[in-house]
């Protein structure tokens, strides 16, 4: 098992990496719990490591959908009529949009109490169980409603992918190219040479994809835990357009799939505004194809709203005026935050659609 520790804002988090590692659960956990777990996901394997401790249960479906504040309201008057105290915890077992769903009922209840995420997704293990942001969507506006609120601690139990079906572990891959593209090469390089044995199920390599993204994250978000100082905005490549495709396409493309042919267009972006290499889109292109990944729209053999795919770029979190903050690679594994002309982003997203 591997164990990274990391000190955020005045947070202490714990990530655990490695198979079969759930046990270590027991030790963090006391007075009482609030299982917040997927349907797909068996309780037995939590509740068995926590069946001397007082523990309440709440299913979610799994999917965008759940991302919604009444799923949030009804969580906290649960914690709220079980008396749950601010030493208590919320253990979240999932997928990103669940630790999304927790992470924003942990930090508003009784303005803080404990979470602990356990995500059961590679995209929840590399990205969306770390650094503390989460969020809930607001009609066309993804994660409008959110908070940063750390937590204490984090296991990553491999085995949980066991039942994970490929195209999810493939949505994971998105984040992952993300994190290599723009701020590791070293990761680009390993990546290029591992696909073979990730879609074999190879679980040294799962559990290296796992922990370099892990240190990736984590050494953005300690630096600037709030996304005010410009540096934790690089963890956006990609997802000004990917977040425009998810909301026009109503959320039937998935989170990783939309940030995938988010990169390629923000990549055409850099290129035109001759800030990016002109390899770069190429470099992105083949490895998304060797994770299996969409590299355009086309693929995705759904329709696009295109009016609300350009509104939703006017409405991203980093825009600012007539511009928007975007982080664009300046060479493979080396990116750079540049303000750029709205107008300019949605005709290039127009090309970029075909
Ligand atoms: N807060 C962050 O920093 C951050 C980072 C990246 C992404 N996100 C958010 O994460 C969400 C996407 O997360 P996701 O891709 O994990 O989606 P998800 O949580 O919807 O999970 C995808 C599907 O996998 C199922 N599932 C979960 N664990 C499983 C398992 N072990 N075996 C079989 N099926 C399982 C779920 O029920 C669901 O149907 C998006 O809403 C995105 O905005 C947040
Ligand atoms: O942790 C972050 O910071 C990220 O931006 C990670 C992203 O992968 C994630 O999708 C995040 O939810 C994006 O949210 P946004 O509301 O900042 O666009
Ligand atoms: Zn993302």
């Amino acid at each position: 098992m591997r164990c990274i520790e990391e000190d955020i804002c005045c947070n202490r988090t714990k990530i655990f990496i490695g198979r079969n590692i759930i046990e270590v659960l027991r030790e963090y956990i006391d007075g009482k719990a609030l299982i917040l777990r997927q349907r797909v996901i068996d309780p037995n394997r939590i509740v068995n490591i926590l069946r001397d401790r007082n523990i309440y249960e709440v299913v979610l479906d799994g999917g965008e959908r759940d991302k919604d504040i009444s799923n949030v309201m009804n969580i906290v008057r649960i914690l709220y009529e079980k008396g749950f105290q601010r030493r208590d915890h919320i253990v979240a077992v999932g997928g990103g949009t669940l630790t999304d769903v927790a992470g924003f009922v942990a930090s508003i209840y009784l303005r803080g109490i404990n979470l602990v995420n356990i995500p059961t997704t590679l995209l929840g293990m590399v990205d969306a169980a770390i650094g503390g942001k989460n969020g809930v969507n607001l009609g066309d506006m993804k994660n409008a409603l959110g908070t940063f609120y750390q937590p204490s601690i984090i296991v990553s139990d491999l085995e949980f992918l066991d039942t994970l079906p490929d195209e999810e572990m493939v949505n994971g891959m998105a984040e992952v190219i993300k994190y290599a593209v723009v701020m590791d090469r070293e990761l680009y390089t390993f990546l290029k040479k591992s696909y073979d044995r990730f879609f074999n199920r190879d679980y040294d390599v799962i559990e290296d994809i796992v922990y370099r993204s892990a240190i990736d994250k984590l050494s953005i978000v300690k630096q600037d835990p709030y996304e005010l100082k410009g540096i934790r905005s690089v963890l956006n490549f990609g997802h000004t357009i990917g977040h425009a495709i998810e909301v026009s396409t109503k959320f039937s493309i998935s989170h990783g799939k939309a940030v995938a042919i988010g990169m390629v267009c923000e990549s055409m972006l850099g290129i035109e505004l001759g800030v990016s290499p002109k390899d770069i889109l190429e470099e992105v292109i083949h490895m998304l194809k060797l994770y299996r990944l969409p590299t355009n729209v086309k693929e995705l053999g759904i329709d696009i709203d295109r009016d609300l795919a350009l509104y939703a770029v006017t409405r991203d979190k980093k825009s600012r005026g007539a511009e928007i903050l975007m982080p664009l690679p300046v060479e493979l594994g080396k990116w750079d935050l540049f303000r750029v002309d709205i107008e300019f982003v949605k005709s290039v997203f127009i090309k970029c659609l075909g």
